[in-house]
């Protein structure tokens, strides 16, 4: 495998008109580690991946994929697995069809769908209606879109957030597998006890970069807590009063 990193921040600085949401923030993501991008209400953590995925523009610096721009990317939706916020469900639509949207869309057969329901546990109500779901089931379902594809990489924003003690369990087990077969994935939390379980390399984000490298290095004792090194890092003010203005 390649030691290439799969993702990089470089001085990546997004302003919103006066609020600054990142700064200067440069890490890498390295392959086949699963690695959690931590912060508080407003770090800055969706701004950053929205970058990532050629959602949002950079004010300066830049975030890329594989050493591209995810827009200049070749078969980037085929690459990358997302789950995001706002990518939207198909009104009306079971959860079945809509992965059958998604997997016409990617030209991928119907097989997949079957494959990637049961992988995440949906299949027995792949056909009632995603608007019935709970949140864990749409979690779940967001990570089946994000799987149609067979992606190396799963860029994943708070993929534990609604997550049942039963379902955060579920996600751990899932994405430890998923980097097992070599895969990539890189999620963001602000849920840190559930991530302390799951991730091999942590970024603490606080609009600017606090900390980036191996979990086993932030925590090098057993009895650390993540949490507790988590404010050390951010302090223990409220990230939107703190960096309203740029
Ligand atoms: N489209 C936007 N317009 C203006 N400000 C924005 C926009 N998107 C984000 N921001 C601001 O940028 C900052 C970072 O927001 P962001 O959503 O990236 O944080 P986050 O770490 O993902 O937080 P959360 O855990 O609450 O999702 C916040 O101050 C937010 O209000």
């Amino acid at each position: 495998m390649s030691s290439a990193p799969a993702i990089e921040f470089q001085s990546l600085t997004k302003e919103f008109g006066t609020v600054r949401a990142v700064e200067e923030l440069s890490f890498q993501v390295r392959p086949g580690r699963v690695t959690g991008l931590l912060g508080r209400n407003g770090a800055g953590k969706t701004t950053s991946l929205r970058v990532l995925l050629g959602l949002a523009r950079p004010t300066s610096g830049s975030a890329t994929v594989f050493g591209h721009r995810y827009q200049d990317l070749p078969r980037a939706a085929h690459r990358i697995g997302v789950s995001m916020d706002g990518l939207g469900w198909t009104p009306g639509a079971t959860g079945r069809r809509e992965l059958r949207i998604w997997a016409s869309t990617l030209g991928l057969p119907t097989s997949r769908v079957d494959q990637v329901l049961e992988r995440v546990g949906l299949t027995d109500s792949a056909d009632r209606r995603v608007k019935g779901y709970s949140t864990g089931m749409r979690q779940r379902l967001a990570l089946a879109t994000a799987l149609l594809a067979d992606p190396e990489l799963l860029v994943l924003d708070e993929p534990a957030n609604g997550l049942d003690p039963d379902g955060i369990r579920w996600l751990r087990t899932t994405l430890r597998s998923l980097a097992e077969e070599g895969r990539t994935v890189l999620l963001s939390s602000h849920l840190l006890a559930e991530v302390e379980q799951t991730v091999d390399d942590v970024v603490v984000l606080e609009r600017t970069l606090r900390y980036a490298g191996p979990l086993s290095e932030l925590i090098p004792r057993q009895n650390d807590r993540l949490e507790d090194r988590f404010f050390d890092l951010v302090g223990a003010g409220t990230v939107g009063k703190e960096q309203s203005h740029a």
